[in-house]
């Protein structure tokens, strides 16, 4: 074997390979062989393929969406708010990606989906641990999420370091606070593990920050990089709830729960509240 250790391998990261092959291709820089070997249908049914692909697609995409996050709350924590603005950004475009899955999705007719649903048994998204990560990351923490996990140490793990992180949102409004905004204490100090809660101190600075820009410039261009980044997690949800229904109608879903209502339920939530808020206000 060949093997190296590559000059520019980063050791910090567990997923880094900190070896090189001499003679190293396409395929085995981008671990083609265990990619494209992991379409196993289930059914012989045709259509299963698209099903599992674009699953993959989107937690590939998710994956990178994690990536970036974190290290965009690093920035803002660490006063970089220009560093973070390229990897919000990042993160919109891929949301957008993603989304346009949904119109290859809607090719699958309720005809053609019905034919392998069965195969999947109880395994549903909601089981998608990486779409968990997403949302503590934005601040949605749900503890209860974590339950299902408990069999699968290292999953539950990862849960439990991004339950305990601060959001983007909790970064921000540090931010917001060593501007020299008055933020309350308990938002400050509050509870990393619990969903972020509408707060009066954050939404009059924010509308502050709004009605100042100039002075504000910076966190100006935070808030609307956040709330692009919500925007499109809430046309994901759309598109989602309405490709559902329009492929199994309101038939309770595989992962036990009330289906398309139930789908329709979480879109009332808000990882920013403040920052729709202050829209009415200004
Ligand atoms: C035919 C396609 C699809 C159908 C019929 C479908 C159906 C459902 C249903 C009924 C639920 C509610 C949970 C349950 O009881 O199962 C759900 C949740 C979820 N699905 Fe899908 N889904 C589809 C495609 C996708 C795709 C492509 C993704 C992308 C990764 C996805 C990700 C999720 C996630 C993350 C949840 C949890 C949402 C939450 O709890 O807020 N689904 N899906
Ligand atoms: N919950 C879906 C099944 C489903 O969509 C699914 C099943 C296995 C792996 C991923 C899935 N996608 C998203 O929920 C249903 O009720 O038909």
């Amino acid at each position: 074997m060949n093997s190296k250790k590559h000059p520019k391998a980063f050791e910090n990261e567990s997923s880094i390979h900190t070896d090189f092959k001499e003679n190293m291709t396409y395929s085995d820089y981008l671990s083609l062989d265990s990619i494209l070997s992991s379409q196993q249908r289930l059914s012989n049914h045709h259509d299963e393929m698209l099903f599992i692909v674009i699953h993959q697609v989107s937690e590939l995409w998710m994956k990178l969406i994690i990536h970036e996050l974190k290290a965009a709350t690093t920035a803002i924590s660490n006063g970089e708010l220009s560093s973070a603005f390229k990897m919000l950004a990042r993160v919109s475009k891929i949301q957008s990606q993603i989304i346009q899955g949904w119109d290859v999705l809607a090719t699958l007719t309720p005809s053609e989906y019905i034919e392998f649903r069965d195969s999947l048994g109880k395994a549903s998204g909601f089981q998608s641990y990486q779409y968990r990560l997403i949302e503590f990351a934005l601040g949605y923490k749900t503890k209860h999420s974590l339950e299902i996990y408990k069999q699968d140490e290292a999953i539950y793990e990862q849960l439990q370091e991004a339950l305990l992180a601060p959001s983007i949102y909790d970064a921000s409004i540090a931010a917001l606070h060593k501007a020299g905004f008055s933020i309350d204490q308990d938002v400050l100090e509050r509870d990393l593990t619990k969903p972020y809660e509408t707060n009066e101190s954050v939404k009059l600075a924010w509308k502050n920050v709004y009605e100042n820009v100039d002075e504000h410039w910076e966190l100006y261009e935070l808030a609307e990089k956040l709330v692009d980044i919500e925007d499109w997690f809430q046309q994901w949800r759309f598109r989602h709830m309405k490709t559902v229904e329009r492929i199994i109608g309101f038939k309770q879903g595989t992962g036990g729960s009330s289906g398309v209502s139930y789908l329709k339920r979480v879109i009332d939530h808000y990882f920013f509240p403040e920052l729709w808020a202050i829209r009415t206000l200004l």
